[in-house]
């Protein structure tokens, strides 16, 4: 199992352990608050004993993987096999593109002319610009990112050939490649006098999380729940190679609209993994777990589940948990959302680090288990109602009010009259 951080018992507030309702009312809320005296207590001793009590639901402790029987439908077969295997092995089969040769990085900027042809802006981040490109000799389709060299804050030496030193995200990229199909694989990189240039796969059609959330409000949980996974299993697999993603969000992966493949993207803010505790920050602060506002310092596998638990609460909520790095947070939950994953992003979301779950916990969480509901699909993306319209149905309707109207006025002043000329 894998090691788990505990604080001592009895401290005060522990939200994974609060009772869960028992099915989502029209609108649940949870208010977290996180007080200096708890807080005060907050320390981290590896250890290996099972996790925080969770009265409603099972924990990694009592859950075997011969309860992982579900297959969702969005789930491509590649990690369907995975998924079987997910407790014996912490490597997964390459799938994908990832087979494409991997060229050795230089500083030849014909090199890169000759074999690659940069096209449209796909994405522009704070580090770099991402630009659609194609392999020349076989017309793979490829993501080109240019990083400038004064953007670059971390960095490695190189051991080889010319000692000279590259930027940690493509160190952080070839640890990680192949063994997962669901992080994106480096193909090639250049140097050149001002950038770098990374050449990576290109999924097609591809579009990032946070645009396919956005066009569709929110993700059905089990839409959401075969995303997830996929995140789960690329985060597992950097953690078994000793890289910290640091920046997961829905921004930061890229969703194969045709199979549903996710790739876990931009290993700009990545660093090594290590038992003992960060102090330098890197990523979005909206994704940052609470200990690093409040004492200047995280731990890498808790500060990811942290931001695993904001990822889950985004796609089948459609917004953030927090608004912003406050204390005292209010999770409002959607109408129709299933206890468990009620449960399962209030243990992610856990203020004290130590009572968050461990990786192998959410794997084995009971909402990661649940058969996807028959006949579940995507729901197409929402059309914007064109203001136009809009106007022109308001008109409508006003006319029929006013048709209604006058006629009502005229039918009584005519009963008027005639009862007059009765009279
Ligand atoms: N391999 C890829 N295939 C398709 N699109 C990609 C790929 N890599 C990046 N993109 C697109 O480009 C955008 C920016 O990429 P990336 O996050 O790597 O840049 P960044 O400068 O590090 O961004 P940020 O400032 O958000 O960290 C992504 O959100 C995505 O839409």
């Amino acid at each position: 199992m894998a090691s788990r951080y505990h604080c001592p018992s009895g401290l005060p507030f522990s939200p994974a352990a609060d009772s869960i309702p028992a099915k989502a009312q029209n609108q649940v809320s949870l208010r977290l608050k996180l007080s200096i005296q708890d807080s005060e207590n907050f320390i981290f001793l590896p250890d290996s004993s099972p996790p925080p009590a969770t009265p409603s639901y099972p924990t990694a402790a009592n859950t075997t993987s011969s309860k992982l029987a579900w297959t969702p439908a969005c789930l491509p077969h590649c990690l369907l096999q995975s998924h079987r295997v997910i407790n014996s092995s912490s490597s997964y089969p390459c799938h994908g593109q990832g087979h494409l040769p991997l060229e050795q990085g230089g500083k030849d900027k014909d090199t890169m002319k000759q074999r690659y042809r940069a096209g449209a802006l796909l994405g522009k981040g704070g580090f770099g610009s991402v630009y659609a490109g194609v392999r020349l000799a076989d017309n793979t389709p490829v993501a080109m990112k240019r990083v400038a060299r004064e953007r670059i804050s971390s960095w490695v030496e190189r051991v080889s050939p010319s000692g000279t030193r590259i930027p940690m995200e493509i160190a952080m990229l070839k640890k990680v490649r192949s063994g997962c199909s669901a992080i994106i694989q480096l193909l090639d990189w250049f140097e050149l006098p001002h950038s770098f240039v990374l050449v990576m796969e290109r999924p097609q059609p591809s579009q990032d999380l946070c645009d396919f959330i956005r066009k569709r409000r929110f993700l059905p949980e089990d839409l959401a729940r075969g995303i997830f996974f996929q995140v789960l299993v690329a985060v597992r697999h950097c953690h078994s190679r000793g890289v910290l993603h640091r920046d997961i969000k829905p921004k930061n992966i890229i969703l194969n609209l045709a199979t549903r493949e996710v790739k876990l993207i931009d290993f700009g803010c990545s660093t090594l993994l290590r038992h003992t505790v960060y102090t330098k920050f890197s990523g979005t602060p909206l994704y940052y777990p609470p200990e690093w506002f409040r004492y200047r310092f995280y731990l890498g596998r808790p500060a990811a589940i942290w931001s695993l638990g904001v990822l889950l609460y985004e796609m089948v909520c459609g917004v953030l948990p927090f608004r912003s790095i406050v204390w005292i947070a209010h999770i409002a939950v959607v109408p129709g959302f299933s206890p468990e994953c009620q449960h399962l992003i209030r243990w992610c979301l856990s203020m004290r680090a130590c009572d968050r779950p461990s990786l192998e916990d959410v794997f084995n969480h009971p909402w990661l288990q649940t058969s996807p509901a028959p006949g579940d699909s995507c729901p197409p993306p929402v059309q914007p109602e064109p203001r136009a319209g809009k106007v022109s149905q308001g008109c409508l309707l006003g006319g029929v009010w006013w048709f209604w109207g006058l006629g009502f006025l005229g039918g009584w002043v005519f009963w008027q009259g005639f009862g007059l000329l009765g009279g």
